[in-house]
């Protein structure tokens, strides 16, 4: 099937994408609401959710993604599924995350996956990276006790950097692993055949 052209980035920083989601109404997106929850931060095109929607029947999977041609072809892949615990938002995580995770049932966020974010290289452009206190603070007061978020990136600095965020946070305590727990994504697939390093790190809610 040929992949759709996007643009490669988007600054999430821009205007246009300043304005919340408001989220959807759940029970029209999964059909057990009560599932344990898997989150997905810039979901991409979405293939390595698929594959874990899967797998784990009895998860519910959602990505968000901020560049909505990819979210509409995922959400197209998705229906064509026969069981409905997989969706994608089109949203920009910085604005949208907290919206989205106060509107789901109590308790059902349990892991959070954020792989290879977008590493705005430059340092006037860091506050385009998608994991910021902010954000940490979120996902620490919406995960449940004993909940995973899942880092990974190809650059050592941003690793790094995801894992101070995290880590800074009282509620997270984290370790390095070396191997991927869960599937590989699209950008881990391409990283690992150009035989370059990953960096992957997993934190823990207390
Ligand atoms: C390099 S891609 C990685 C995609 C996928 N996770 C993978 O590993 O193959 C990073 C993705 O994050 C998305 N993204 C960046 N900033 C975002 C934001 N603020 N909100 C939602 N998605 C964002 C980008 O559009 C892009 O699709």
């Amino acid at each position: 099937m040929p992949l759709i052209r996007v643009r490669q980035h988007v600054n999430p920083l821009a205007r246009k994408f300043q304005t919340p989601i408001d989220p959807p109404i759940w029970e029209q997106v999964f059909s057990q609401t009560n599932q344990p929850l898997h989150l997905d931060i810039g979901s991409g095109r979405g293939r390595f959710l698929l594959q874990m929607a899967q797998r784990e029947l009895k998860w519910n999977f959602l990505g968000l993604e901020i560049r909505e041609p990819l979210v509409t072809e995922a959400n197209r892949l998705a229906g064509q599924l026969d069981w409905q615990n997989l969706h994608y938002l089109f949203c920009n995580v910085n604005n949208s995350l907290e919206p989205i995770l106060s509107s789901l049932p109590t308790g059902v966020l349990q892991r959070v996956t954020i792989q290879f974010p977008d590493p705005w290289f430059k340092s006037r452009h860091a506050k385009r990276r998608v994991v910021q206190p902010q954000l940490v603070s979120h996902l620490a007061n919406y995960l449940v006790v004993g909940g995973e978020v899942f880092i990974q990136s190809d650059q050592h600095f941003l690793a790094t950097q995801m894992c101070d965020r995290l880590q800074e946070h009282p509620a997270f305590n984290g370790v390095w692993l070396s191997e991927n727990p869960l599937v590989p994504t699209e950008r881990e697939i391409a990283t690992q055949n150009k035989g370059e390093p990953i960096y992957r790190a997993l934190f823990v809610k207390r």
